[in-house]
């Protein structure tokens, strides 16, 4: 089905596995990439359905497609909204990395720890670089530094803001008793009440990194991407705050590529499979090979050369083209443009390659016949002429006549220049001519690719003796 790969190809499939990549860890866990996957397989099943021919559920599958496409872009407006601020490139410039230098996070271990003895519940959200507002429901907007007693103090029980989670912002309390969503993850442990759930909920959600203390069992736990762990010490979790929220990550720049690539792999190579697929189904419905007849064109011939010959004129292209983006490429004026640049005095052959070819978008090359122009580049000579009359006028008895100036510089290919023994000029009629005159002439190239040197104007002095 696909007779070569180009080195584009693959840059194609890299970046689109990248991309689904990306895109399956972000909504991993959520909602989202439940009804994805279900849409995936409607997808499937319509494709399956279409090529053997059921006419009437390919067709309801593929109108109740379009209505789905419109259903989750609604539903999953704030998903969508994640995902396109996490690719957003100025993200990296202007989201603000919360910094563990501006947060004292001894603090925030020892009140979470003097909480958890306490068995009073908690539930603090990190923000990071993605913003939480989407997220936040019915929180109290506070602006205050983060410090123990104030951290034990909002989660007391019977407390006014006691109730749900505060939300730290670049080195500050902002949110507190704000309610945050639900884990959808139907494998959580039964044990995980809503507190844990809200706490896995928003880090599936966004990066935020969440502390949470568990009422029941007195438990801390830390959660990031959707995964909670429990920490014993205090100790722990500020070395694991740290290590969240610090810039420098210690391992080596080697050893930290190696593991991206090598995490994770069953769920990478399921991707790369899954797009290498829809590559193959996709660039197999291009609308076939179409073959366009595309005339040669030269450039940059290096001034002492000229083209004594080339063949041939025309070379055969095969296109690959994407039909609904090119309907008909027989129509497109398509050119062969060669750079001479490198041509030698003698034979040479040029090869056409696509990068010769201006094609429209859509298409690619399959294939060029013949692959290879011969061209024929002769040497410029340049040589001084004498100027001759086209046929001498019949002149009058006492009538002189006379060129100036009499010689004339050319330039042209070797085997024509070295051939010419004058450069004739038009032809003059003298019949009516009686007395002294100064007629400008205008002279004629010999061949087209001989060029006369003379910019003077040619005349042709007349003088008559009277006697
Ligand atoms: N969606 C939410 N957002 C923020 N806080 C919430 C949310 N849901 C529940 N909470 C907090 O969790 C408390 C209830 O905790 P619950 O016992 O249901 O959960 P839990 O995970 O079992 O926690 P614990 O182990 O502390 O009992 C609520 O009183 C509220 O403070």
């Amino acid at each position: 089905m696909v007779p070569y790969l180009r080195p584009q190809d693959i840059i194609d499939i890299l970046i689109m596995t990248i991309l689904v990549y990306q895109l399956y860890s972000w909504f991993r866990n959520t909602r989202a990439l439940q009804v994805v996957m279900g849409l995936g397989f409607l997808g499937i099943l319509y494709v399956v359905t279409k090529n053997i021919g059921l006419l009437m559920t390919s067709w309801i599958l593929q109108e109740l497609g379009t209505v789905l496409f419109v259903l989750i872009i609604v539903v999953f407006q704030n998903e969508i909204r994640q995902a396109l601020y996490r690719f957003s490139p100025l993200r990296a410039v202007f989201g603000k990395q919360e910094g563990g230098g501006r947060l004292d996070l001894l603090e925030v271990s020892s009140a979470v720890f003097s909480l958890a003895a306490a068995r009073t519940g908690a539930l603090i959200v990190f923000q990071r670089r993605e913003q939480l507002d989407d997220f936040l429901l019915h929180g109290i907007p506070l602006d205050s530094l983060v410090s123990s007693q104030l951290l034990i103090s909002l989660f007391e029980d019977g407390t006014p803001l006691h109730d749900g989670a505060v939300v730290v912002r670049d080195g500050r309390i902002a949110v507190a008793s704000c309610h945050l969503p639900l884990s959808t993850n139907g494998d959580l442990p039964q044990y995980l009440g809503t507190r844990h759930r809200a706490a896995i909920g928003i880090t599936e959600r966004s990066d935020a990194v969440v502390v949470v203390v568990s009422e029941e069992r007195g438990t801390v736990s830390l959660v990031v991407g959707g995964e909670l762990t429990e920490v014993a010490k205090p100790e722990e979790l500020t070395e694991r705050l740290t290590h969240l929220f610090g810039p420098t990550v210690s391992e080596e720049p080697v050893k930290t590529i190696r593991r991206r690539l090598t995490s994770n792999l069953g769920a990478k190579l399921a991707t790369l499979l899954l797009v290498v697929v829809s590559w193959l189904i996709i660039t197999g419905r291009q609308g076939g090979i179409v073959t366009v007849t595309v005339p040669i064109k030269y450039h940059n011939l290096p001034d002492s050369l000229a083209l004594r010959s080339s063949s041939p004129e025309e070379v055969e292209v095969q296109l690959k083209v994407f039909t609904s983006l090119t309907p008909s490429p027989k129509n497109l004026d398509i050119v062969a443009d060669l750079d001479l640049a490198r041509i030698r005095e003698g034979n040479n052959e040029l090869p056409v390659t696509s990068d010769n070819l201006q094609l429209p978008l859509g298409t690619v090359v399959a294939s060029i016949s013949p692959a290879k122009v011969k061209v024929v580049a002769q040497r410029k000579i340049r040589r001084e002429l004498p100027i001759r009359l086209k046929k001498i006028p019949p002149v009058l008895r006492g009538m002189r006549i006379w060129l100036e100036p009499e010689r004339v510089t050319v330039v042209g290919p070797e085997h024509l220049v070295s051939r010419l023994d004058a450069v004739e000029t038009e032809e003059v009629d003298l019949r009516r001519v009686r007395e002294n005159r100064v007629i400008e002439v205008k002279l004629v190239a010999p061949a087209p690719q001989v060029r006369i040197l003379n910019d003077a104007p040619i005349y042709l002095r007349v003088m008559v003796e009277r006697r």
